[in-house]
């Protein structure tokens, strides 16, 4: 059997006195990519950050490689990647990767590996605040590859990235997976969703379908990902009226 490196169950997680997530429940795979893929506000980093252990007031249980989210040995096997730029502007690419290296404790061998699988090389000694937006946040993409984690959930890593950049981050994530790697990737971008093993839609706080992007299509119907999304839609709106 397939081993789960997350597990979620009835995970509800309330802030600013609202609640946010409604009672969440699904599994990641080892050695997948799931895309979690819903529109801006429906709770993706809420979620994300229930994983990561960084959310107060979640309640429910959330497992991670085996340990509750947030335990401390979880430290160094998880990276994260948020929507904000994570790396110093005022050092170069190497030097922040050379420092974040140090602070984890990985041989700094690790930094050229990271730098090439980021497609960095020719930006190598250039400071992070003169790097285009997508440089950079492949910046912050190639700081969480160091040390080579065991789970990798990357907060809408390909925002503002080229359609080409984008099919090489893509690539990158199905290369790391088919090493071991498990991959969280959340968008708002419904047609990267056919890049994914496995879909997560949400919507308001709950998952509207935990499926395969084919096994979606095939049971709502449709020939899209988009338009499946949609649907699922429809029907609630309706079942609930
Ligand atoms: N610090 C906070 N305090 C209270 N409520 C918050 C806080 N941060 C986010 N929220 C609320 O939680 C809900 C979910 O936000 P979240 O950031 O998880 O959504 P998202 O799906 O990641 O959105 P986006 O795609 O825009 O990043 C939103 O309604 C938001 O207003």
């Amino acid at each position: 059997m397939m081993k789960n490196a997350v597990t979620c169950r009835d995970v509800v997680v309330v802030r600013g006195g609202r609640e946010i997530l409604h009672g969440v429940g699904f599994d990641l795979a080892a050695g997948t990519v799931t895309g979690l893929l819903g529109p801006s506000g429906c709770g993706k980093t809420t979620l994300i950050r229930s994983i990561v252990g960084l959310q107060a007031r979640v309640t429910g249980d959330v497992e991670v490689l085996g340990l509750p989210a947030g335990a401390p040995k979880l430290r160094g096997r998880i990276g994260y990647v948020t929507q904000e730029p994570s790396v110093y502007r005022d050092l170069t690419v190497t030097e922040n990767l050379r420092f974040f290296a140090a602070v984890l404790g990985v041989p700094s061998s690790d930094v050229d590996r990271v730098i090439d699988a980021v497609d960095l090389r020719s930006h190598a000694d250039v400071q992070v605040g003169q790097l285009s937006g997508g440089q950079e946040s492949r910046a912050s993409l190639a700081a969480a590859l160091l040390g080579t984690p065991e789970l990798l959930v990357l907060d809408e890593p390909t925002v503002g990235l080229d359609p080409v950049l984008r099919r090489d981050l893509w690539e990158l994530f199905h290369r790391l997976a088919a090493d071991g790697a498990t991959l969280l990737v959340s968008s708002h971008v419904m047609d990267e969703a056919s890049r994914c093993d496995r879909l997560l839609l949400m919507r308001d706080g709950d998952l509207l379908a935990d499926d395969t992007p084919q096994g979606l299509l095939d049971s709502v119907g449709t020939v899209d990902i988009e338009q499946a999304f949609l649907t699922l839609i429809d029907r609630k709106a309706g079942a609930q009226r």
